[in-house]
């Protein structure tokens, strides 16, 4: 047992999440100093959910995927709308309602405000502890009576590589949409509290350029990739456009116009 709970009714969903996402096999697994998962990091499970803490930095808080309420709320119900960035970069703008492969989808955020804004969204996650928080914070959001029907019908996930997901998948996405970690300058102590957990937790993606090539052959309009606005493109790749933030840009490399 690895995901401690004080609800013994939950263990048959908890050992399902263990099988599911290999969660002990991770737990074995070592750092460079041979420490191994479980020492540095704990994963619970009560009435928020499933959450993830750092063993030797408590205070830094939890991780955890909430869809239903908090900032996923708060943006679903009072954001910017299709003239966000991230809108305007999956070209939801020109009026279509794309369906977006998510292929680095972490915990679910971009995703869950393409899905909030129309796009059905298939999510693609890799890390073990990272596709089991996001497909805790799903099954919530699937149970919810106010986000729960459209949920089911428009976001869905798969557990694994996009590196393997993306050569084999049967979706048929118009847009791939392309996040990977980058090391991080950010400096706000909420997102460096909350940054700091996930990037020791996931580390840099060093092997992301590779995905662009992929993510081009399937897309059948565009691909959008986010970056910090300090970091090279991806594959070295020049964009078609690009949409700048504050913090970070999306580059748009597109292949046939949205209708
Ligand atoms: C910066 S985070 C994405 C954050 C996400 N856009 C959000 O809004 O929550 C990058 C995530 O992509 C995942 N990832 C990186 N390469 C991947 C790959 N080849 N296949 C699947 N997931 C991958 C990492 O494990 C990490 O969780």
């Amino acid at each position: 047992m690895l995901i401690h709970t004080p609800y013994s009714e939950n263990r048959p969903y908890l050992d399902e999440l263990e099988k599911r996402f290999e969660l002990v096999n991770w737990a074995e697994q070592q750092n460079a100093d041979g420490v191994p998962n479980k020492a540095l990091f704990k994963l619970q499970f009560d009435e928020h959910g499933l959450q993830l803490f750092k063993s030797d930095e408590p205070k830094l808080g939890a991780i955890r995927v909430d869809f239903v309420t908090g900032a996923s709320a708060h943006r679903r119900k009072f954001g910017g709308g299709k003239g966000q960035a991230i809108a305007k970069a999956v070209g939801l703008n020109k009026g279509a309602v794309p369906h977006v492969l998510d292929a680095t989808a972490g915990l679910g955020r971009d995703a869950f405000v393409l899905a909030a804004l129309g796009c059905k969204v298939t999510m693609h996650e890799r890390h073990p502890v990272v596709a089991a928080l996001l497909y805790d914070g799903l099954q919530r959001a699937y149970q919810d009576a106010e986000i729960g029907d459209w949920m089911k019908a428009q976001v869905g996930m798969a557990f694994g590589s996009s590196h393997d997901l993306l050569n084999s998948t049967e979706v048929e996405p118009d847009v791939v949409y392309l996040d990977p970690m980058f090391p991080h300058r950010e400096k706000s102590a909420l997102v460096k509290k909350e940054m700091r957990v996930f990037q020791s937790l996931v580390g840099d993606d060093h092997d992301a350029d590779a995905l662009l090539e992929f993510a081009m052959q399937l897309a059948s309009k565009r691909v959008a990739v986010k970056r910090p606005d300090y970091a090279p493109f991806l594959d070295e790749q020049k964009p078609s456009m690009q949409i700048t933030t504050k913090k970070n840009r999306f580059d748009v490399y597109v292949k046939a116009a949205m209708k």
